[in-house]
């Protein structure tokens, strides 16, 4: 993943003083002038910010940035002002995130339903055939985790079409950003108490965000359920790894607020320092690991030989509380997406109705391609949907004319391979003049952001020790890309200013 920008685009390259008034609202032109005044000033205030702050990630023209830490730093790319969002939406969005918790708990409970679902898949999906092997020797042994901690992120679009927010994706895995996000909603709360009266926004009205610290509480909490004072906190990481910062906030608070030690090592150390002993205690380095906190092993590419299974095996069958354990990991599957998205399914696992409601509430079209009828509404209206394989980090779906000729490809085959992918309805946001900075120079371009909402959710048996809402991201991209993605380099971190 790189944090440069992608090749240079024809849009235009403007600074951000001569940018338009548009980019803040209700300004009327004759006040303009002061507006691209404050928005210059901003520009290099919120870099600096960005530096004292840490809001910082590794620079790709630096080959040491995601190896050595505190070399080769850039700010992160945000946008310049929170993007506006409506407080009804926010609301429905942040009323989901227990909700959510509760159902990838009780799914993942239920091995029969995630293996009879993933069946044809695991057919076809080489990658996920492994995590389902995982997933079938705990339940030969009948491996029980009474302790379970999920740090979760549900990504949700505004869809314009239908005025409606709709669930992109659960991330059940690896959720990334919850300190650099964090972050963000600070720098743009500073800007506007500072800035906000020229440009009419009230820097009250970007919400807290308190990812860092909850999702760093839940690790706490979980680690203390453990209850072993000499244990550590395992993240596993990959070998290059320029967002180690945001990882970084998670390790330091915590250290400062719970005083657990955290130690970071990659699949292959785990594989060849790691030791599971014979009451299931997990032991790496000579350290016992409480907790297994993964920020890797959700992409093939994490698997370069044997020895990472190993250890992802290894981390599985050991006492450690895995986050996600490989239950949570499948329950986070777009397969499982579209499945929990057909009629009578959510029933299976929730009991409350009214919970049902609003969670089917924010479900996009979602179906698989044995639905002939929507295979053929997609090869005639490409654009209305999105391809998705079982994969997660961006990069991964197909769109348009690759998208149709993927499904007449996959319809001649007429195999198993359709099994590999899941239809899903397009959702439009609407687009917005924004003011990205990158590099520490300032783009006009327009954009569409994705609001995604943490939560965090630790259980021991029958105790729910907390189910929460954990602060948000907002990431905010140039409406031409149709991937998201701010370390594949095509969006920019951001926040909400509600309206
Ligand atoms: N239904 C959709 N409508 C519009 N854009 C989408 C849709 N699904 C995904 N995307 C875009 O593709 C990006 C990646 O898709 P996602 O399902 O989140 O996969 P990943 O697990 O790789 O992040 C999203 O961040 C979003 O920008
Ligand atoms: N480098 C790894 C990145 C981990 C990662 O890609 N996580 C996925 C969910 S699986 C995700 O949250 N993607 C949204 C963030 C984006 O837009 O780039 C890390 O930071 O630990
Ligand atoms: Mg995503």
């Amino acid at each position: 993943a790189s944090f440069l920008p992608p090749a240079p685009r024809r849009r235009r390259r403007v600074a951000c003083a001569a940018m338009s008034a548009e980019a803040a609202p209700g300004v009327e032109p004759a006040e303009a002038e002061p507006v691209a005044a404050a928005l210059a000033e901003m520009v290099e205030e919120a870099a600096v910010w960005c530096a004292v702050h840490g809001l910082v990630v590794g620079d790709r023209a630096d080959p040491r940035s995601g190896m050595v830490p505190g070399v080769g730093l850039v700010h992160a790319p945000f946008s310049l002002l929170p993007a506006r969002f409506p407080t009804s939406f926010w609301k429905q969005a942040c009323e989901l995130a227990p909700i959510f918790n509760e159902l990838v708990d009780r799914v993942s409970l239920d091995g029969e339903f995630l293996q009879a679902a993933l069946s044809r898949t695991k057919q076809v999906d080489a990658f996920t055939a492994r995590l389902l092997d995982i997933h079938e020797k705990m339940m030969a042994i009948n491996k029980k985790e009474d302790i379970r901690l999920g740090l979760h992120r549900s990504d949700y679009m505004l869809d314009s079409e239908t005025n409606s927010l709709l669930q992109i994706e659960l991330n059940t895995i690896s959720s990334s950003f919850p300190g650099l996000g964090s972050l963000v909603s600070e720098l743009h709360r500073t800007l506007l108490k500072q800035y906000g009266k020229v440009l009419g926004l009230d820097s009250k009205m970007i919400p807290r965000n308190w990812a860092a610290t909850q999702f760093a509480e839940a690790l706490g909490r979980a680690w203390a359920e453990y209850n072993n004072d000499s244990a550590v906190v395992l993240m596993v990481v990959q070998p290059e790894e320029r967002n180690m910062y945001d990882q970084y906030w998670l390790v330091n608070h915590l250290k400062e607020s719970y005083g657990v030690t955290t130690i970071r090592k990659t699949l292959a150390q785990v594989e060849a320092e790691g030791e599971v002993l014979t009451d299931g205690t997990l032991v790496i380095d000579g350290r016992t690991v409480a907790v297994v906190y993964y920020r890797a092993g959700y992409a093939p590419t994490d698997y370069p030989s044997e020895a990472e299974w190993r250890a992802r095996l290894m981390m599985e069958q050991s006492s450690a509380v895995k986050c996600p354990s490989i239950s949570y990991h499948l329950v986070g599957t777009k397969k499982i997406q579209q499945e929990l998205a057909k009629p009578n399914v959510l029933e299976r696992f929730l009991d409350n109705k009214e919970d049902i409601a609003k969670l089917r509430k924010s479900f996009a079209g979602l179906w698989s391609l044995d639905n002939e009828e929507i295979v053929k509404a997609a090869i005639e209206k490409p654009d209305l949907f999105v391809l998705k394989p079982q994969r997660e980090g961006g990069g991964n779906n197909i769109y348009g004319h690759d998208l149709r000729d993927m499904l007449i490809k996959l319809q001649k085959e007429q195999g198993e391979s359709l099994a590999a992918y899941i239809l899903m309805q397009r959702i439009f946001p609407k687009a917005s003049l924004t003011p990205l900075v990158r590099g520490g120079d300032c783009f006009e371009d327009l954009t569409i952001s994705e609001l995604g909402i943490y939560g965090a959710y630790l259980r021991n048996k029958d105790k729910v020790v907390l189910n929460n809402q954990c602060g948000y991201l907002m990431r905010t991209k140039v409406s031409s890309s149709n991937e998201g993605g701010v370390a594949a380099g095509f969006a920019v971190l951001d926040s909400v200013i509600l309206t």
